[in-house]
């Protein structure tokens, strides 16, 4: 057990404490996802050999001033309890909790909801993570910013290309000072390749405020309350509240929409650019990218879980100690093999994620693919995706004239024959594809 320095008492009450939220969202997101968010949470699916979200619990546990960590979502109880229990030991500085919003409640309405409990102990910043992002989470510098600065919040960006920035929020920024001079969240037109990198670092003194003013502002509005007749006398009327769907969507608060816009306008919101990766994970595809990543993050830090260098091992190659490769099996770069899983003499995999429990017969050829959880590639089969360059942010690729999928998907317990092609598709659940060549996503498996 390490020992928890206590943090001084400043003037203010705040005890220069650091918190940590990792927004993780609930089962009705994650749709773009499926078929691998069908069988696990996609913040718990795993990318180089770990859930999402462990990659953010690591950058966290570097910040020395973080000891708590809040994961803030909709999903059950039960979705998280192991992931907390393994992490706790894995990170034992961190006191790690899941708050459940009993609905929806927006990224930043979550956070509201459990203001007492973000605020126990009276930490002087929260760090606001979005579990769907990868990258390597310069928080440290963002601290050192934010002091530097006495920011009330500083927001992680980085570039992108022009026609990628619109799905992004976008920021206008003084590059001399890093001050945030506009933001505004997936403009229709162009106004700044600076974008969200959906990480953030506010000063609890700031944000609570700013929050609850945004609610402020919609429960003033005025409700349209429409009057109608009563049935026994004409005279009389009663009102009917015909917005009650929408005042309960009005308890969503967003932080990009309905927080970030209004912090631009005072003077205390700053920029970190990170020159370092970025990539969000929405579609099952990003995966791959963002397998890629971290792996070679990792490589880079020298990290003893990669697999060593071979004649057959392209570093850097995650596998699973309970995993069986055979010798002559040739994988890498970039590639996880999970818990379990069994790769065949002659089999080739490059840029791609085997999950537990699939197996890969002799001489298989898997690139820029995903195999779901107990599926398997027959022998001589060829499964295979398109790799999209790093700076496009997107997973889909023009085909002949037709948006496909570029990287190529077997949900859980799929089954590809002997000698079978498979290209560029996602295949749900419990597929036989025997026969058929699939060149492309339209094509539906027999
Ligand atoms: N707890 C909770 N989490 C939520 C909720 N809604 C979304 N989230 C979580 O908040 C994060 C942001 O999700 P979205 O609301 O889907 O936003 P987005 O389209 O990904 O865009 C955001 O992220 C981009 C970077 O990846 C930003 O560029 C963009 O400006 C914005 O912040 C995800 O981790 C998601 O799980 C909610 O109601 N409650």
């Amino acid at each position: 057990m390490s020992l928890q320095i206590p943090h001084r008492e400043k003037a203010n009450g705040a005890t220069g404490a650091t918190k940590a939220v990792i927004l993780v969202g609930g089962s009705s997101r994650g749709t773009r996802f499926r078929p691998l968010s069908l069988d696990v949470p996609k913040p718990l699916f795993d990318v180089a050999g770990h859930p999402i979200i462990w990659h953010c619990l690591t950058a966290i546990d570097k910040v020395p001033s973080i000891q708590e960590v809040y994961l803030i979502g909709y999903y059950e109880e039960s979705v998280f309890r192991d992931f907390i229990k393994d992490s706790s030991t894995e990170f034992p500085n961190l006191s790690i909790k899941y708050l459940r919003e009993y609905q929806a409640l927006g990224t930043a309405g979550g956070l509201y909801h459990f203001r007492d409990a973000i605020l126990k102990g009276r930490p002087e910043r929260i760090f606001v993570l979005n579990s769907d992002v990868c990258c390597s989470f310069p928080l440290n510098e963002m601290l050192k910013l934010s002091q530097e600065k006495d920011a009330e919040a500083v927001i992680l960006g980085t570039r992108v290309s022009e026609d990628a920035a619109s799905n992004f929020g976008c920021i206008v920024s003084d590059s001399h000072t890093r001050r945030v001079l506009h933001y505004v969240e997936k403009p229709e037109s162009h106004i700044s390749n600076l974008i969200n990198c959906g990480v953030y670092l506010f000063s609890t003194d700031a944000i609570f405020p700013s929050i609850r003013s945004a609610i402020k502002r919609r429960t003033d509005r005025p409700s349209r309350l429409v009057s109608y007749p009563s049935s026994d006398n004409l005279e009389s009327s009663f009102m009917i509240d015909e917005e009650d769907d929408e005042n309960r969507q009005n308890e969503v608060i967003r932080l990009e929409q309905d927080i970030l816009s209004d912090m631009a306008d005072n003077k205390q919101f700053f920029v970190y650019e990170t020159k370092d990766f970025w990539r969000q994970i929405k579609t099952a595809g990003s995966a791959i990218p963002a397998n890629a990543l971290y792996l070679q993050k990792a490589l880079q830090n020298g990290s003893k879980e990669l697999a060593p260098r071979s004649e057959n091992i392209l570093p850097p190659v995650y596998i699973h100690p309970t995993a069986q490769v055979h010798p002559t099996a040739k994988l890498g770069p970039n590639v996880s093999i999970g818990p379990r899983v069994t790769v065949g003499a002659g089999a080739r995999v490059k840029e791609s994620i085997v999950l537990e429990d699939a197996e890969i017969k002799h001489d298989a050829c898997v690139l820029y693919s995903i195999i779901g959880w107990n599926s398997r590639v027959g022998a001589w089969a060829r499964v295979e995706g398109t790799p999209t360059p790093v700076t496009s942010h997107t997973t889909s690729i023009i085909k002949n004239g037709v948006k496909v999928q570029a990287i190529t998907i077997l949900g859980k317990e799929c089954g590809v024959g002997d000698e079978v092609r498979v290209q560029n598709c996602i295949c749900l659940p419990f597929k036989e594809l025997k026969r058929v060549s699939l060149y492309d996503s339209n094509h539906e498996p027999h």
